[in-house]
């Protein structure tokens, strides 16, 4: 479904104008499409009806606990990688039983946390996190389920920053030794092996990765049968996805499609970890034109969000696109939409053909992921309120950082 829409000349979330949304909360905002949302989950969902599943949204893309709250609803399941993201799925309303827990860098705090909230599963990522997660299991008197994150080297053929299957990323056991460590870990008293997981990379755009990569699990499936190691589900990561620009990524439809062709006869749940796709374009960063500065050279709109509210062009020189909320008549420029922040990397779009004047409304497309959970305070700005809308209504659903809390928690040092 598209969430945002042009109605009578302006640009609406669902029903709802963004100019209200601009004039109630201010900008820059975040604003979400609650139905959005909810068919992108339902498109996996439903793709899987028939086959054991879980789908478990990974809170990273977004984690604000409305969105979570939205998807536990579902009855979907959530990936996490810390310990403020399981807080933040059982806060929602999240089941823990639905939980699977990923990342390199487990703590043993993080682990004992979700040891004792009972998680459905650790998706274990090195020897050592196995060992270590073996001691606190025992130390609690539990089993902790486990799958180990293979790597099957595979090119995701993304963005290197995003791409998490090759062999010299640092995500996830090399394939060719996992068999060694399952065979470790069926002597461990204390873990109990569930499934085999993997995740090779983010915003795929074909299927050929993830295909490849499932075969090469699927070796290992059967490696692990013979040594009477029976897994009971797969986890196939997250990573499908979404249209920028022009990509043509295909549907969760599509992809399940090919899963359960693939795995049809075998005993196995399947499990996914999908972000981008069910909140990409389910938002967008509404902001202001500040100023329009006209060089020898270049035209610039200078906007109030900046590169600490949306990092994705400055980190991956990610494109994104921008929309005039009141689109206005006459010839268009090439601006760079550039935010306050003193950093010649502080752009959130080069060369975009706008006709704008002081004032005008403006969104960034397609940043309901990796948008406000990746923003900073650098330059002491406060972090951008989030809004959710549903049918004709907004939510808000995180205000704005004031001014006194971006120091609320230094001090100074005592008097001499
Ligand atoms: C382990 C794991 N699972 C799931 C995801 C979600 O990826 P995406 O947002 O591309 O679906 C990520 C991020 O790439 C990840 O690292
Ligand atoms: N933050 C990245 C994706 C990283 C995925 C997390 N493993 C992005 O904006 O595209």
């Amino acid at each position: 479904m598209q969430a945002f829409t042009y109605q009578q000349g302006e640009l609406h979330a669902e029903d709802v104008a963004l100019s209200s949304i601009a004039e109630q909360f201010g900008t820059p905002t975040y604003v979400y499409s609650r139905a959005h949302i909810e068919a992108q989950y339902r498109s996996y969902a439903d793709a899987l009806q028939g086959v054991e599943h879980l789908v478990c949204y990974a809170v990273k893309a977004n984690s604000n606990i409305a969105v979570l709250n939205i998807l536990a609803r579902l009855g979907a399941g959530f990936d996490i990688v810390s310990i403020g993201e399981l807080e933040r799925v059982l806060a929602a309303g999240g089941l823990p039983e639905r939980v699977v827990f990923s990342g390199v860098g487990k703590t043993r705090e993080e682990m004992r946390r979700a040891l004792e909230v009972g998680v459905h599963c650790f998706n274990v990522e090195s020897v050592d996190e196995l060992e270590r997660l073996q001691e606190e299991a025992a130390r609690l008197g539990v089993i902790a389920p486990v799958s180990l994150r293979v790597n099957p080297d595979v090119d995701a053929g993304t963005h290197p920053y995003i791409s998490t299957g090759l062999k010299d990323n640092k995500f996830g056991i090399d394939i060719n030794i996992a068999e060694s460590v399952y065979l470790r870990a069926a002597v461990l008293s204390n873990i109990a092996i569930k499934g085999v997981d993997c995740h090779i990379g983010s915003q795929l755009t074909t299927l050929e990765p993830f295909l490849d990569a499932l075969d090469r699990v699927l070796v290992l499936v059967d490696r692990l049968a013979k040594h009477g190691i029976t897994v009971q589900h797969l986890d196939l990561g997250g990573g499908l996805g979404v249209r920028y620009q022009d990509e043509q990524p295909p549907c969760a439809g599509e992809y399940m499609a090919a899963v359960r062709e693939r795995v049809a006869g075998r005993d196995l749940a399947l499990v996914f970890e999908p972000g981008r796709y069910i909140v990409a374009n389910a938002g967008v960063l509404l902001t202001r034109v500040e100023y329009l500065k006209h060089t020898e050279h270049k035209d610039f709109a200078i906007v109030d969000a900046a590169m600490n509210d949306l990092l994705r062009p400055a980190l991956y020189q990610a494109w994104m696109d921008v929309q005039p909320v009141k689109p206005r008549a006459g010839m268009p420029r090439k601006y760079d939409v550039v935010g306050p922040v003193c950093e010649t990397g502080d752009f959130l779009a080069k060369e975009r053909d706008l006709t704008l004047a002081e004032g005008d409304l403006l969104t960034v497309s397609s940043a309901g992921a990796y948008g406000f959970v990746m923003s900073s305070n650098y330059n002491s700005r406060g972090r951008a309120a989030e809004v959710v809308v549903d049918g004709e209504h907004a939510y808000l659903v995180r205000r704005r950082e004031s001014i006194e809390e971006l120091f609320a928690h230094e001090s100074l040092l005592p008097e001499a």
